[in-house]
């Protein structure tokens, strides 16, 4: 069935539940026993009988499952024990955490209480695993790939967004996708800087005129202005053409509202930045209902309007595309590939719009709210601690100086400025969460060492685990980059210098999956050069120009500051001085408020 089609899917699955064992029902009462049930009688009987037949369903499951454990020796996943049936508790106090907690704090919490670092949540008696475990982590993207894939649910809910793109498509579809992005990753075109310097220029103009550069009196949503810079960027180095976003209305200080993730503007960008980060607020939202979705969405499709109005973006640009292939076929021009964007190159693969439309779509978003991120967090760590900043500052002069061109290998003696942005991305990756399904049963290695010499008997047994076949896996960098158990006690604290120093620095070369900002495996991220040098090139303009970073909590919206009772908590919520939320990407909610100064001549 086609993923767009969920309310075909939820009619099946209504039939499969409801009507199937009704009728079974019906004949037995009727047919066979020829009981006659009394108006009163009749519906508690029918209730009794459907509940009858999905427990005996799960029951016969989890037989079958436990044959198979016994035949490959792995032990049960541990399974959450709510006190409602069907865990409904626990999906109640998720659903509360992901409004007010600590980000991913939820499942920490969880983890904590079982003592493993793979559980199954089986809400509403349906498997599902979420894991922190390196090894399982690593297993799902890389050693056991093809036991993986996005699998059915992921895609039903993101299709209407992201429909064929790479992020969405399994198999041929994303081996072709992956095949056709490739070659414009190369090294050759990723450390042509004249984009980035472009593009930096102008987004380093708005800081100055706006916050005025001596006195940096009036703070800037950096977030915003940082997604703009990224959205343009990749926008020409992808097709060529400029979405000019860095152009258009700027959220005001005090004035705007907040979006779905930052600041809101008023106007068609406005609109634009809306809708694309609403619709993953929506496939955020779909997937913390989970598999019953669909209920709360048969009249309306939450994406519809989100989608139509990112379409109505891109398609004029498809459209170019593939009129302009058009006359150069009729004209007899072939150009190499070495002379085409990506839209061009897309456009020779295929005839088809809406897969162009949704690739290109997948590919903004992938180099839009990522980096964007990064370099949002970042200048939140310059802000916090000005020594991170004077320190990386010291090094761009050093290596850069205060002006003229940046080549890649400059870039690359920037030892500190790329462990900020690796302890950047430790802490804040923005991918913090991830989905996976498993296509049929299959094995997990032994768990990682973080609950090893546990006082749980089961959480130290050192056995494999089953994987039940088409069972959603939910993973989560963010909690295993911030292990102490991998990283060492001061896992929590910010410290650049831990990818610096040898022996600290040996704990990750010798075991490189316990750091997976860019994903691992078949699928790891085709921009992660890209953006090093995206976000090193904008650091050190920025800090050639700026030295000052304070933040300015009273401009956050309404509603953005963390909530009070994250002091009382450990870990980084105890000092977190801003929201760090998720929506298929990590945001700072509410935006980055930040006055950005020159104190230095
Ligand atoms: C700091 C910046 C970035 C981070 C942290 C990041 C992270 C990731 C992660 C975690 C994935 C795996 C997603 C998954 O499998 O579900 C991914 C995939 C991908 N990323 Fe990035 N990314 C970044 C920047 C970029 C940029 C700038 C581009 C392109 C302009 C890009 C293009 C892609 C593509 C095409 C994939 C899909 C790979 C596939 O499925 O085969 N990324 N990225």
């Amino acid at each position: 069935m086609h993923p767009s089609n969920y309310r075909m899917r939820l009619s099946l699955d209504f039939l499969r539940i409801i009507v199937l064992p009704s009728v079974l029902f019906h004949l037995i009462t009727t047919h066979l026993t020829n009981m006659h049930l009394g108006l009163l009688t009749a519906l508690p009987s029918y209730l009794g009988f459907i509940i009858c037949c999905s427990i005996s369903k799960s029951f016969l499951t989890r037989m079958l499952q436990h044959a198979r454990r016994q035949r490959s020796g792995a032990k049960e996943i541990p399974c959450v024990r709510g006190a409602w049936p069907g865990n409904v508790d626990i999906l109640m106090k998720m659903l509360r955490a992901f409004k007010t907690s600590y980000i991913l704090d939820v499942y920490l919490q969880l983890f904590e209480e079982y003592q493993c670092t793979t559980l199954n949540t089986r809400i509403l008696w349906t498997d599902h695993i979420i894991t922190m475990d390196q090894e399982h982590i690593k297993f799902v993207l890389s050693t056991g790939f093809e036991h993986f894939w996005r699998g059915r649910w992921q895609k039903e809910r993101m299709e209407r967004f992201l429909g064929q793109g790479i992020f969405n498509r399994d198999d041929e579809m994303w081996r072709m996708h992956r095949g056709n992005t490739r070659p414009f990753f190369a090294r050759e075109r990723i450390s042509d800087f004249d984009i980035f310097e472009k593009y930096t220029a102008r987004a380093l103009n708005i800081i100055s005129s706006t916050s005025n550069q001596y006195s940096g009196q009036t703070p800037i949503d950096v977030q915003d202005l940082y997604s703009r810079f990224a959205l343009d960027a990749a926008s020409e180095f992808l097709f060529g053409q400029n979405l000019d976003t860095l152009s258009a209305t700027l959220p005001v200080a005090g004035k705007t509202k907040m979006g779905p993730k930052g600041s809101a503007t008023e106007d068609p960008w406005g609109s634009f930045a809306s809708a694309f980060e609403m619709a993953q607020q929506v496939i955020t939202a779909r997937s913390r209902v989970g598999y019953f979705w669909p209920v709360f969405e048969i009249f309306r499709d939450k994406n519809a309007p989100n989608a139509e109005v990112v379409h109505r973006w891109l398609d004029p640009l498809v459209k170019s595309a593939l009129g302009e292939k058009e006359r150069m076929e009729k004209a007899g021009i072939c150009s190499p590939v070495a002379e085409k964007n990506f839209l061009q190159h897309l456009a020779e693969s295929t005839d088809d719009s809406i897969i162009i439309r949704d690739q290109l779509l997948s590919l903004l978003l992938a180099s839009r709210d990522t980096t964007a991120c990064l370099l949002t967090y970042v200048t939140y760590f310059m802000a916090i601690y000005p020594e991170v900043a004077n320190r990386l500052r010291t090094e761009v002069l050093e290596h850069c100086g205060a002006t003229g061109s940046i080549t890649y290998e400059q870039l690359r003696n920037l030892k500190y400025m790329r462990a900020v942005i690796n302890e950047t991305l430790r802490l804040y990756p923005p991918v913090p969460l991830n989905v996976r399904e498993s296509r049929t049963g299959c094995t997990l290695p032994p768990s990682d060492s973080t609950y090893k010499s546990s006082y749980d008997a089961d959480a130290a047994d050192p056995r494999p685990l089953h994987m039940p076949g088409s069972t959603a896996i939910t993973f989560l960098p963010l909690l295993t980059q911030r292990n102490k158990e991998l990283w060492g006690s001061d896992a929590d604290a910010f410290d650049p210098d831990r990818w610096l120093e040898k022996e600290r620095l040996s704990r990750f070369v010798t075991n490189p999956t316990m750091f997976t900002p860019f994903s691992a495996g078949p699928r790891i991220c085709l921009g992660q050069n890209y953006a090093y040098n995206e976000a090193s090139f904008f650091l050190v303009r920025l800090l050639q120009q700026f030295d000052t970073f304070s933040l300015a909590p009273e401009a956050q919206p309404v509603g953005s500051l963390p909530p009070l009772e994250w002091k009382r908590r450990k870990g980084r919520q105890a000092e977190e001085q801003i929201w760090p939320a998720a929506a298929l990407t990590l945001f700072v909610k509410g935006g980055l408020w930040v006055r950005v100064a020159r104190e230095a001549h």
